[in-house]
């Protein structure tokens, strides 16, 4: 079977239990994330939740926003890809409550290797945030490897 890549829209979640983007993690960012002219795009609002300084998103929830949008580099390849390397530049405060839009994109691919880039933008399109990402493809075995023994992430899984 060939690999048709997805049309422009909505792409599904990880998992339902995804810290990005699973619908029924209760403390996750709910992502939605969708496919458009081949690059990813995420609306997304951060709430009190994510504050590091008072009114001001914490750098590690801009972080793991990042590396979801980034995760989806695989619905464009066809593949599962990880996380080897993030790298983040954090170039204006993201204040709680305030739209911002993320768009990732693959730069290149080198064999297993995707090089991926990605910029955040408030609305009125001035730049947050921008990010480097290295993702390796890897094969379904990655996500079966150990875990605890009554773990319940397990039955909540859905793509993996
Ligand atoms: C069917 C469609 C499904 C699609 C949809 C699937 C969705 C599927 C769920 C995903 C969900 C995502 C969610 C959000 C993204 C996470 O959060 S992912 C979680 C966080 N990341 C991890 O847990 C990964 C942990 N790390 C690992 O498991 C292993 O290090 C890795 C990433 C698998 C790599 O291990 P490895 O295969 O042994 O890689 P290694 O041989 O060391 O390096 C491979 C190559 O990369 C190069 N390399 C390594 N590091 C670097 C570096 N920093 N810089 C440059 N080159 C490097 C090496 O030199 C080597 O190059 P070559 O010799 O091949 O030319």
């Amino acid at each position: 079977m060939t690999w048709e890549p997805p049309h422009d829209g909505p792409l599904p979640q990880h998992h339902h239990n995804c810290l990005g983007c699973g619908d029924r993690n209760p403390h996750g960012h709910h992502l939605q994330v969708r496919l458009e002219g081949g690059a990813l795009h995420a609306r997304h609002t951060f709430d009190e939740r994510h504050a590091g300084a008072p009114g001001i998103t914490h750098g590690g929830a801009i972080a793991t926003v990042l590396d979801d949008v980034f995760g989806f580099a695989g619905y464009l390849i066809g593949q599962p890809a990880v996380t080897r390397s993030l790298s983040i530049d954090y170039d204006r405060p993201v204040p709680v409550g305030a739209i911002c839009d993320i768009t990732a994109r693959l730069e290149r691919r080198e064999d297993r290797k995707l090089f991926l880039t990605a910029e955040g933008v408030d609305a009125s399109g001035a730049r947050l945030f921008t990010a480097r990402a290295l993702f390796l493809v890897v094969d379904l075995q990655h996500f079966h490897g150990p875990r605890p023994p009554d773990s319940s992430a397990r039955s909540s899984r859905t793509l993996l």
